[in-house]
């Protein structure tokens, strides 16, 4: 297991020219020293990982950890500050058009053609990475059924809920069989049934060697799918290895507690009372109640006829 609790610095510096270990060539990713930031704000703090080939990994982390920047600078869709990232043991930013072949990424919804139909979109999916028409058809057939897609086939993207945008969008990280799937958040809004599916997809494209590279809030999931865990706090790795080892004979949720703390002692709204105010004052707001037909008003003590 990589990392410890405690390990994080109390002060945090911006670490961009750390030195670091060689990066494992015959790993699915290996990262090292990765580093970003926002207009001086650090999102990303000198992160080394690595991901075996073949593994389901779970990257898991508060909001604004620097999941969504770490996956994005793994996938060459922003270029970092500083380290290194390969994927099968190739360098992401010698040769991105490459390195882009061998990986299926899931857009977010807002980067898609949605004026496009489902079917038009999976297929403009594939043909963009070299793939034959009629192979691209027969998949994107495949991909619409497995997602429960296959009745807005012919609808615009822009008229699917978001639950079947996140499916659309899976789809088309997938089209193209890559060696490594990257998914930022895939189960967000998809239904349970099509999770339940979507899951099994993924788990068997794990078992035949494919890599899975999932972000996500929902510890259960995470427990339940992965093979491998990485809390990111603060833009590194708190903690990394099979999701046993992190979980450490616990629930990953408590394991995840402790390292990332940040749970409110005093979390305690006094105003948030349901209507009950702790001042005795009934709420301005309070709504009217109404006579049904045939039904006895309460009385000011709250009884009707006497009870
Ligand atoms: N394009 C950007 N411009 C400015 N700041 C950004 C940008 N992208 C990310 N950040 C900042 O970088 C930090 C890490 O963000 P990131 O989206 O990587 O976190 P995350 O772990 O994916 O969070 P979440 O779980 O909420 O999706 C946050 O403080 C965020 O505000």
């Amino acid at each position: 297991m990589q990392g410890e609790p405690g390990a994080l610095p109390q002060e945090r510096q911006y670490q961009p020219q750390q030195q670091f270990m060689n990066p494992d060539t015959g790993a699915a990713v290996s990262i090292r020293g990765l580093a970003k930031q926002f207009e001086g704000k650090i999102a990303v703090n000198g992160l080394s990982l690595d991901i075996p080939i073949g593994s389901f990994y779970g990257l898991v982390g508060p909001n604004g950890a620097g999941k969504t920047t770490t996956l994005n600078m793994l996938t060459g869709l922003l270029v970092p500050d500083a380290g290194i990232a390969l994927i099968l043991g190739n360098n992401v930013w010698a040769d991105t058009n490459h390195i882009k072949r061998m990986i299926g990424v899931m857009p977010q919804p807002d980067q898609i053609f949605d004026r496009l139909t489902g079917m038009q979109l999976l297929i403009y999916s594939g043909m963009l990475r070299g793939m034959a028409r009629a192979e691209v058809q027969s998949r994107a057939q495949d991909l619409l059924h497995a997602f429960d897609l296959i009745d807005a086939a012919n609808t615009m993207v822009s008229d699917y809920s978001a639950g079947m945008t996140k499916k659309i969008c899976l789809a088309t990280a997938m089209i193209h069989s890559p060696r490594i799937l990257v998914l930022d958040e895939p189960f967000e809004s998809v239904d349970p049934v099509s999770s339940a599916n979507l899951k099994d997809i993924l788990i068997e494209y794990a078992q035949t060697g494919g890599t899975v590279i999932i972000s996500s809030h929902v510890m259960s999931l995470v427990e339940k799918m992965c093979t491998h865990v990485a809390i990111i706090n603060r833009g590194q790795v708190a903690a990394a290895g099979t999701v046993h080892d992190v979980a450490a004979g616990g629930e990953l949720e408590d394991r995840f507690l402790e390292l990332v703390g940040g749970r409110h002692q005093a979390a305690h709204l006094s105003w948030l009372d349901g209507g009950n105010r702790g001042d005795g004052q009934t709420p301005q707001t309070q709504m009217p109640i109404q006579q049904m037909p045939g039904q006895q008003m309460p009385n000011a003590q709250g009884t009707v006829n006497g009870r």
